[in-house]
């Protein structure tokens, strides 16, 4: 091998193996708190199946717990049959069957808009249609805490940047109203999708107007399952025709994959043409589309589903806090529970998994610093034994580890 190679070999070799993310990563296996990566093996909408043993599963975003129901497994399985596995094409040449346009026309009579454009993911929908909304003369007034692919997405697009302290209209207030970028496009989650809090939309919306400025809104987490029949925060809070751009995801209330912007007939038209995600990547398959169309079919039918997710989210809560947990997602479907210490994280949720129940840990930097702490969702599916089970679980692991409790130390309070 040449000398050049080999000093090419050492460099790769640094960047791939010895950076602080890989080491961290082997110091989680060696200590035997590595549960997550293992194939699982789905039993019903609450139950899984690790290395031949049955968990009841908390820690996906299942949220309407769908991905199992038979209506859409059928669904998706006659769409295979009817179009092929996969399209193996873009959307723009010959990768576009009936079934994306159905979504793409239900979709945008669900949230009221003219128009709407499916992506194969929800993060592919996000970095596509930022940089062809803006660029390098505009500006991104983005929340500290938004999903990662809306910060890759400005990155992309090449704007000026303005990071605005979580939630704070003020923050954001001051920020645009100091700026005078032709365009300024406001970027939130609609539910942060860790810690669970809900964006003040309704003033943010007043703000961007006040400012001359266009307001983008991720409802990854919102859409499907709050506000009426589920059509998202911007339904809730009576703003949905004041905000510009919805985007939403089929990973999680649609259980497929999958995502979406919604907006007006010659946005969308836009996108079809300039989201370079959409033009250079392949069609959604058919059978998530069908299998998202189905979902949206039975959350419109029975919107009972997403009321009994919120009511079991707040009976959780309301449990999990009289126990000393710290919980986040007031008002959703979510279940957070504040750890506030990454190493804690894990073996909170080891000693859950011992107990029979899997959690989700989201740490550093998935999460800021601090903030570390279990992802939860408990299904609508969730049968009466396996909540009392799952709260059982948490008493003992409670009992376990008292530092993990509100009143705890240094950590805990930062999040509390
Ligand atoms: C707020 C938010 N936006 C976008 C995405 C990306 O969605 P997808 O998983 O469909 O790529 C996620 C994924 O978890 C998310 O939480």
């Amino acid at each position: 091998m040449s000398s050049k190679r080999q000093a090419a070999d050492i460099a790769f070799q640094s960047r791939i193996y010895d950076n602080a993310m890989m080491r961290r990563v082997r110091k989680i296996r060696a200590d035997g708190q590595y549960l997550y990566h293992k194939p699982q093996t789905p039993v019903g909408s609450n139950e899984t199946e690790i290395d031949g043993r049955r968990f009841i599963l908390l820690g996906s975003t299942n949220y309407l717990g769908l991905a199992q129901d038979p209506r859409v497994v059928e669904a998706a399985g006659e769409a295979s049959e009817k179009y092929g596995s996969s399209c193996t094409s873009s959307r723009l040449l010959t990768g576009t069957r009936p079934v994306h346009e159905e979504l793409e026309s239900r979709l945008a009579g669900f949230l009221g808009k003219e128009a709407a454009l499916v992506f194969t993911t929800g993060y592919l929908a996000n970095i596509g249609s930022i940089p062809a909304l803006i660029g390098r003369h505009d500006g991104a007034y983005f929340d500290a805490e938004v999903h990662a692919c809306i910060v890759d997405g400005v990155m992309l697009s090449g704007a000026e940047r303005y990071r605005i302290r979580h939630n704070s209209v003020e923050d954001l207030s001051a920020k645009l109203s100091g700026s005078d970028h032709e365009r300024k496009l406001v970027l939130i989650d609609s539910i942060y999708s860790l810690a669970g809090d809900v964006a003040p939309l309704e003033q943010i919306v007043d703000v961007a107007d006040e400012n001359g400025a266009w307001v983008m809104l991720d409802d990854a987490h919102g859409c499907g399952v709050i506000g009426p029949q589920g059509r998202g925060l911007a339904h809730a809070t009576g703003v949905a025709d004041r905000i510009p751009v919805i985007m939403g995801v089929f990973s999680k209330c649609f259980a497929s994959t999958g995502g979406f912007v919604a907006g007006s007939a010659e946005l969308i038209e836009h996108l079809r043409f300039n989201a370079r995600s959409f033009l250079f990547s392949n069609a959604l398959a058919p059978a998530q589309a069908a299998a998202a169309l189905a979902a949206l079919d039975i959350l419109i039918a029975e919107p009972e589903i997403a009321e009994r997710a919120c009511a079991l989210g707040e009976r959780a809560r309301l449990a999990l806090r009289s126990m000393g947990w710290r919980c986040g997602g007031d008002g959703t479907q979510m279940v957070p529970v504040l750890i506030g210490d990454d190493v804690l994280a894990f073996k909170v949720t080891m000693a859950l998994a011992d107990a029979g129940v899997v959690v989700s840990p989201a740490v550093h930097p998935g999460v800021p610093k601090g903030k570390d702490l279990l992802r939860v969702t408990f299904p609508p599916t969730l049968t009466e034994d396996m909540f009392w089970q799952v709260l059982d679980a948490f008493q003992t692991v409670a009992a376990q580890f008292p530092e993990a409790l509100s009143g705890a130390g240094e950590g805990a309070a930062s999040v509390a």
